[in-house]
């Protein structure tokens, strides 16, 4: 098993109401080598902060998180991460913000090696030279991708890397991520808000319930790749899936309003 997550509570302290405020409890997940596994949820469900918590950004308050049987306590160059904003440095260029996180990690020419490498797999050794602003959205995003894969990371963890793109080039990147992820074999866990998405690219679809959050189903998707979009199969599954996550988004927009409406 590559990550274990165990028993894992997280609540914050909200100062306002002094009190504690529970985000998710007790979440057990374990994720295998090479597995591609997607996380759909409500909004305020906890995505973002069980990511957080497995890239060491944020510590859990109960339970532990494992990789590769170590507990994580911190950042490190095993995990990386991809968010919606790609994040990259504008006074850079392409192949710069590539070396920029492995030029420390690697000899010279190995760095150089592995920014050409990853630059090829994501189609854009010809914009090497180009500054991001020159960039469209999408290119953006593979540039974020081809800087995360290039530490080498046992798992990428990517959170809504879709999401701000338009819909053409959102399935034209996820054609590309499943072409990757099935060459490098490496271990995904990608957090989106689209179920067709989740279907299209993962082994496993984990859905999370809100209030707490905690998870509701985690469904295996046992259908061969290249899966098409309108394909009878997918379409059965996205009608499942809604169905779970419907009663749990109504569940959350009741609970907003009526904090809204306790707070006014
Ligand atoms: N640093 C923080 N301090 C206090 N509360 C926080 C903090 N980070 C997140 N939260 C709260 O934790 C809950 C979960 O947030 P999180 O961003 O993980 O949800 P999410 O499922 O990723 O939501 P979305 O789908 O909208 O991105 C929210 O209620 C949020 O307000």
């Amino acid at each position: 098993m590559l990550l274990e997550i165990e028993h894992v509570n997280k609540s914050y302290w909200d100062d306002k109401q002094q009190v504690h405020f529970p985000v998710f409890s007790d979440v057990m997940i374990s994720i295998n080598e090479n597995q591609f596994v997607s996380i759909l949820g409500p909004s305020g469900c906890g995505k973002s902060t069980l990511l957080s918590m497995i890239a060491g950004l944020e510590e859990t308050t109960e339970g532990t998180i494992k990789l590769n049987r170590e507990p994580i306590s911190g950042p490190g160059p095993d995990r990386g991460m991809v968010f919606q904003q790609p994040s990259l440095l504008p006074w850079l260029n392409v192949k710069e913000n590539i070396l920029f996180p492995i030029k420390k990690r690697f000899k010279k020419k190995e760095a150089e090696e592995q920014a050409a490498y990853f630059l090829q797999l994501v189609q854009l050794d010809k914009f090497q030279h180009h500054y991001i602003h020159e960039l469209s959205g999408g290119m953006q995003q593979r540039v974020a991708i081809a800087r995360a894969l290039a530490m080498n990371p046992k798992i990428l963890l990517m959170d809504e890397p879709f999401a701000a793109l338009d819909e053409q080039t959102r399935e034209n990147l996820q054609d590309k991520l499943l072409a990757i992820w099935q060459k490098k074999k490496k271990t995904i866990l990608f957090v989106t808000h689209s179920i067709k998405e989740a279907l299209i690219l993962s082994d496993r679809v984990i859905v999370m319930g809100t209030n707490p959050g905690r998870i509701i189903s985690d469904v295996n998707i046992n259908l061969s790749r290249p899966r098409k979009r309108e394909d009878e199969q997918i379409i059965i599954l996205e009608k499942k899936i809604r169905k779970l996550l419907k009663n749990e988004v109504n569940k959350a927009l009741k609970d907003v309003w009526s904090n809204e409406f306790q707070n006014a």
